[in-house]
This record gives structure tokens, sequence and C-alpha cells, in this order.
């Protein structure tokens, strides 16, 4: 028995501790078909992890969860930009203090520069502490092994024992999770994200890449106006400490099923509602988008803010169908429309979209995630995606809203801080011959360091432009 399990005797176990009426309720929404669930051999050894899930402490709070809320509502009212970013999977042996602390310096410092670019405050929010689910287009892979969906599923390893689907799994996934949100916690209290520092690192970027040059008006711009703000003892805590928020695909239903718990009521005068705990923002993945199925209807019963992606085959109808079911209050920021089109359908699918929900009235934000739309297999066999789709579909993505006069609220990008050689082009021009040198990722390309600094600065350029 893992080390975090417990018994399963508390009081209201038999309801995960919610009341009756909303235990139903999320019963009657799981009940629905979901897709991409793991074959587990042992539902019993499934059902007691999730007991256990129930009764361990919330992975955050409801009132953070709610602060973010306030953010995007923001967002959606084209106030702020919404930064998500961080690795496609996580992985239990790759959540080292290093990686954590690499990847939060690379979206601090693409805030500061889109901050600076939209000329607007930026919601920061990592794929981080949670992000350990995979949906995959096949059930098995090349050797015919059941896929690997994920650590908080199997394992990455190519053998059949490692790729049974294991519910211990999810314990560490909580464990691993709470470590990497304590760790973020703490970088923000002790200063990480002073401005100053951010910046300085954006110096750092400027000398060594070979994008630098290009870029070294916008950060020298981006400088002056610091000392400036110096200069005038601007003492605002927002120079010298951000917020940064967790997410990640609500993917795996028996782990967000043990992290939901209801809250809010005390501190709003209200009701108790519905978080999904498990993390700030979750979102629903282009494959199990289904209107009808397990994880719009779950969703749909959460107060957190919620996500969906929109791939190139969804209809305008759906995409307002979506708003019905996800935002039926219409709510600010409640609902987010992450598109993920690809750069050659961009500026074809979406604008009928954009018109569609605008017509609804419901205030939702537009995320661009350039990267899942781009990815392609290079001659050499690894799953990549070139800079230059990435780039164009964001231009795309920018081009269609303001055709609209909608807000292009925000990016999600599959990011590392390290300097993993995953994505082709770039300032440094990777190619495929160059993939091989550190291709770490065990789901999908991300890009590295300099290549999400430089796009951001590429974004900054097209804000202003
Ligand atoms: O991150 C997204 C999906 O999980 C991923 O693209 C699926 O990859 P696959 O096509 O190799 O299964
Ligand atoms: C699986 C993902 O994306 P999509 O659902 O858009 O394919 C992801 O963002 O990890």
């Amino acid at each position: 028995m893992p080390a975090l399990m417990q018994n399963t005797t508390r009081p209201g176990a038999e309801s995960g501790g919610l009341p009756p009426a909303l235990a139903a309720g999320v019963a009657d929404a799981l009940a629905r078909p979901a897709a991409q669930q793991p074959d587990y051999p042992d539902p019993q050894a499934v059902a007691d992890v999730r007991t256990t899930l129930e009764g361990m402490p919330s992975l955050v709070l409801p009132g953070e969860v709610d602060r973010l809320h306030r953010r995007l509502a923001e967002v959606a009212h084209g106030q702020a930009f919404l930064l998500h970013g961080g690795d496609c999977a996580e992985t239990f042996a790759g959540n080292t203090e290093e990686h954590v602390h690499s990847n939060i310096r690379t979206l601090l410092q693409m805030a500061v520069v889109l901050t600076y670019g939209a000329s607007l405050p930026v919601v920061k929010v990592g794929r981080i502490a949670g992000q350990y689910a995979k949906p995959r287009s096949k059930p098995t892979d090349d050797l015919t092994l059941p896929v690997y969906r994920g650590d908080i599923v199997n394992s990455a390893t190519p053998t059949p024992a490692a790729r049974i689907a294991d519910p211990a799994r999810m314990l560490q996934a909580y464990a691993h999770s709470s470590a990497s949100l304590n760790h973020v916690r703490a970088m923000v209290d002790s200063g990480v994200a002073d401005l100053q520092r951010v910046q300085g690192w954006n110096q750092d970027f400027v000398r060594d890449s070979p994008a630098g040059e290009r870029f070294a008006a916008l950060a020298a711009e981006i400088d002056s106006g610091l000392r400036f703000m110096s200069a005038c003892r601007a003492d605002h805590s927002a120079l010298h400490t951000t917020e940064i928020y967790a997410s990640h695909e609500a993917l795996l239903l028996d782990y967000e099923r043990g992290l939901l718990r209801t809250g809010g009521g005390a501190v709003q005068g209200g009701p108790e509602r519905l978080y999904g705990l498990s993390g700030h923002f979750l979102w629903i993945g282009e494959r199990t988008r289904g209107l009808d199925d397990a994880h719009v209807a779950f969703a749909s019963m959460l107060a957190n803010p919620i996500g969906i992606k929109i791939g190139p085959g969804t209809t305008p109808e759906q995409a307002a169908e979506y708003v019905e079911r996800l935002d039926p209050d219409g709510v600010p920021g409640r609902l987010t429309f992450i598109s993920r089109m690809g750069c050659g359908r961009v500026r074809e699918v979406l604008p009928a979209i954009v018109e569609k929900v605008t017509a609804t009235g419901h205030r939702v934000i537009w995320q661009c995630d350039p990267m899942h739309g781009n990815t392609k297999e290079t001659a050499s066999g690894y799953k990549s995606r070139h800079f230059d789709d990435i780039l164009d579909e964001v231009k795309g993505f920018f081009q269609v809203h303001r055709e609209l006069g909608t807000h292009p609220g925000g990016l999600h990008i599959e990011l590392t801080g390290d300097h993993v050689t995953e994505c082709l082009g770039g300032a440094r021009g990777l190619d495929d011959a160059g993939l091989v040198a550190r291709y770490e990722t065990n789901c999908d390309p991300r890009l590295n360091s300099e290549q999400s600094v430089e796009l951001a600065f590429m974004v900054a350029e097209l804000m202003r432009g």
C-alpha cells in the first residue's frame, strides 16, 4: 500500500465528502462516456486511491481560484493578457528544483516582454503541478505496447509491465504537484519575480542569443521604463512580485474527482460551490470535448475558470454550445477558448467561430495555442514543430481578432526553461539533424528557453505594430 494511502472510513466518505446533491450531480457527469481514460486492471484499487485523495488537503484554495477568476475577467474585457506555458507532460523524475525554476523563469521573462508589448498586465499561468496526464492519438505505440498516458497513469519505459495503468501513480502525482506548487509559492515570496531581476535575464538573452541584436532596442526600452519607475520611486508591489497560477488538462477523471471540494460560501456569503482544487485553471482537451461527454459535464459543475481546446474541426455551432454549457451565467473570464488550428487553417476557421461566440454576448477569452496544430514528423522521425509555423499561427490569430475587433487575449505555449532541442527553427536555426542533441520530452516537443523568449519578443512587436 503506498505511503499516502489512508483508511477509507471517514464520515461522508461514501459521497466523497460532498453534499449529497452535488455528489449525485458529479456521479451523473462521470457516468457519461469519457474518452482517454486508462484501463485500470483493479477498479477497487482506483476507488481506494480516490478515497485517499478525497481525504487529503486540496492542492489550491477556493480563494486563489476566485482571484484568478477576477484576473481573467480583466482579460475577457480586453484589459489584460493571459500567458499560459509549461511542459507538454510533466514527469516525476523531471520534477526537480532546477526544472521548476527554469520553467518559471522563462514564463516570467516572456511575461515582462509581453507586458511591455501589450501595455497590459499579464496573467501568468503555468502548465505545472498537475500536467501529468496525456491524451493520445492511438491506444498502442509502435511496439504495440499500451501507449504511455503520462506519469500519473503509467511509465514511459517501453515494457509491458511498465505500461500497465497503476492507480497509485495518482498519489505520486498529487505529492509531486504539491511539491512544485510549494516551490513556486516560495519562489514568488522570495522575490524571484522582481522585474529588475527578470529583465536582467532578458538582457542575458539579448547578449547571448543570435536573435538578441534584433530585440536589443525593445529590451532597452523596457530597461528605461523600469529605470524611470525606479527614479520616480514608484515602489508598487507589482514591480517586485507577481501571482503565478497552476493549470493542467483535467483529463484523468478519477484524480480530478478525488480533489473536488466545496468552498467559497463563507467568504462570499452565498452557497458553497464546487471547486476542482487540483489546480487553479483546468482545461478540456481537443480529444475529450464531446458535448455530451463526461469531461464537459464535469467541468460545467466547477467554479474554476475553464479552458477548452478547439481544433480546426470545431464548428461555430459547437462553440456556441460550449458557451451555453460551460458559461451558462455569462461570467466574464469563466471560459477560455484555446484555439489550436494550425498555421494553415487559423485564418480560415477561426473567424466564424469568433463571430458566432461574440453574437452570444458572453465575454470569453480567446487564447492561441500555436503548438498543437503544427506538429509534424521530421525526416529523421522526430515529432517536432517549426518555430516559423508557431509564429505564423500566432500572427493569424492576431490578424483574425484585429479584423473582427475582438481581443486576442492570450498565448498557450508548451515550453521549458531547459536548453532542449525539440522544436525546429528559431534564431539558432535548429534543424532536423540537431534535434537528437537534447530531445527530452515524453510526449510533444516544447520550445526551449531561448525560443520561448524569442517568440515573446516577436509577439510583443506584433502587439505594438
Ligand atoms: O499533447 C497533446 C497530445 O497528448 C499529443 O499531441 C498526443 O500525441 P500522439 O499523437 O503522439 O499520441
Ligand atoms: C493535449 C493537449 O492539447 P490538445 O488537447 O489541444 O491536443 C495539451 O495541451 O497537452
